[in-house]
């Protein structure tokens, strides 16, 4: 039996378009309704037809949803949710995407006091946003890890849990406080590395711009790529997930100290043991198949 009928997506960006394109491809018969802050996406939601129905209202939208799932940025997860609070049926589910959970976590606790809440988080993406940029498999054989709070009825989290695994998804759970230390250093750091790197080459006074574009084939190009992600979802993650990452940070850069100690005092043997270490542990996230989507992904979008 499926876990829900009617499922409500606010935010029809990425994630929200996947949501719903997934749904279509995997459980054809729910019915999904959307809504988006921007006018001219949802004007876009209906050209492309992603949803059955695109309501002007967060409330309208909700109305009779057995799943709310917000899509919109951390930092205005807050006040989504308070836009369509009193219009919430008693029995919906409220779920979200949000790339940090202890922020967000409290944000929906606090704008819907009544509600039932299974916060979630597919660890999918690309650096493109809005509704043309979603895709169907985008959670296939990914994780989506939920971080209920210790009274959520179980049956609820069940329910949402088998709506991702519909999705494609292999779901966990964790606390968030932890999901959040764990993100900050396999996603959150990576994100801020990328960004600081291609704003450093393009900075640099002897590395003119069209240098930069002309020779991006390698190593940086797939920094660029990152460093392309939306600025306003990560801006919130970095705001929202503020004390983990700044922890992750710190280490980093000790790390690198210590390589830039190793570089410049000729320690040839430490650098070929980290670079060994890594390369080993790529070749095992390539084992398990982790990678293998977003790779079809860049060669297909690219
Ligand atoms: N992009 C990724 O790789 C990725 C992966 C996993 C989770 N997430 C999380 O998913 C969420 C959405 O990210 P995305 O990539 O789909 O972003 P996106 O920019 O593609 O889409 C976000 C949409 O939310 C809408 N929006 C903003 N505020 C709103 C509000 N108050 N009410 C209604 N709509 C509102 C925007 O108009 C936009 O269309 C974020 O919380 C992000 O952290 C993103
Ligand atoms: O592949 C990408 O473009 C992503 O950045 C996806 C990615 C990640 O870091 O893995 C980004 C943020 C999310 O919260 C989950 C997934």
């Amino acid at each position: 039996m499926l876990p829900f009928a009617r499922v409500t997506m606010i935010g029809l960006g990425l994630i929200g378009s996947s949501i719903a394109r997934g749904i279509r491809a995997e459980m054809p018969s729910v019915e999904v309704t959307g809504y988006d802050a921007e006018p001219q996406v949802r004007e876009r939601a209906v050209e492309i037809g992603l949803c059955d129905d695109i309501a002007d209202s967060a409330g309208a939208a909700v109305i009779d949803a057995d799943l709310v799932i917000l899509c919109v940025p951390v930092g205005a997860m807050g006040a989504a949710a308070a836009e369509f609070a009193d219009d919430l049926p008693a029995d919906a589910i409220v779920s979200d995407v949000g790339s940090c959970k202890e922020s967000v976590a409290a944000a929906l606790a606090a704008a819907l006091p009544n509600a039932t809440i299974v916060p979630a988080h597919p660890v999918a993406g690309t650096e493109r946003s809005g509704p043309d940029a979603g895709f169907a498999t985008l959670f296939h054989g990914r994780w989506c890890i939920l971080t209920p709070a210790d009274d959520t009825p179980e049956l609820a989290v069940e329910r949402v849990a088998e709506f991702w695994r519909r999705l494609g998804a292999d779901v966990e759970r964790m606390e968030p406080a932890h999901h959040d230390r764990v993100l900050a250093v396999t996603s959150h750091l990576p994100h801020l590395i990328a960004y600081t790197i291609v704003g450093t080459a393009s900075d640099l006074e002897e590395v003119t711009e069209s240098e930069v574009i002309k020779y991006s084939a390698g190593g940086f190009r797939d920094f660029t790529r990152i460093a392309a992600s939306d600025p306003t979802m990560w801006r919130d993650v970095f705001l929202s997930n503020r004390e983990a990452v700044l922890d992750m940070l710190q280490r980093f850069s000790e790390d690198l100290s210590a390589l830039q100690r190793a570089i410049r005092w000729g320690k040839g043997d430490e650098l070929f043991e980290l670079f060994s270490r890594t390369r080993a542990i790529r070749r095992s996230i390539v084992e398990q198949g982790q990678d293998d989507a977003r790779e079809d992904f860049g060669r297909t979008h690219d």
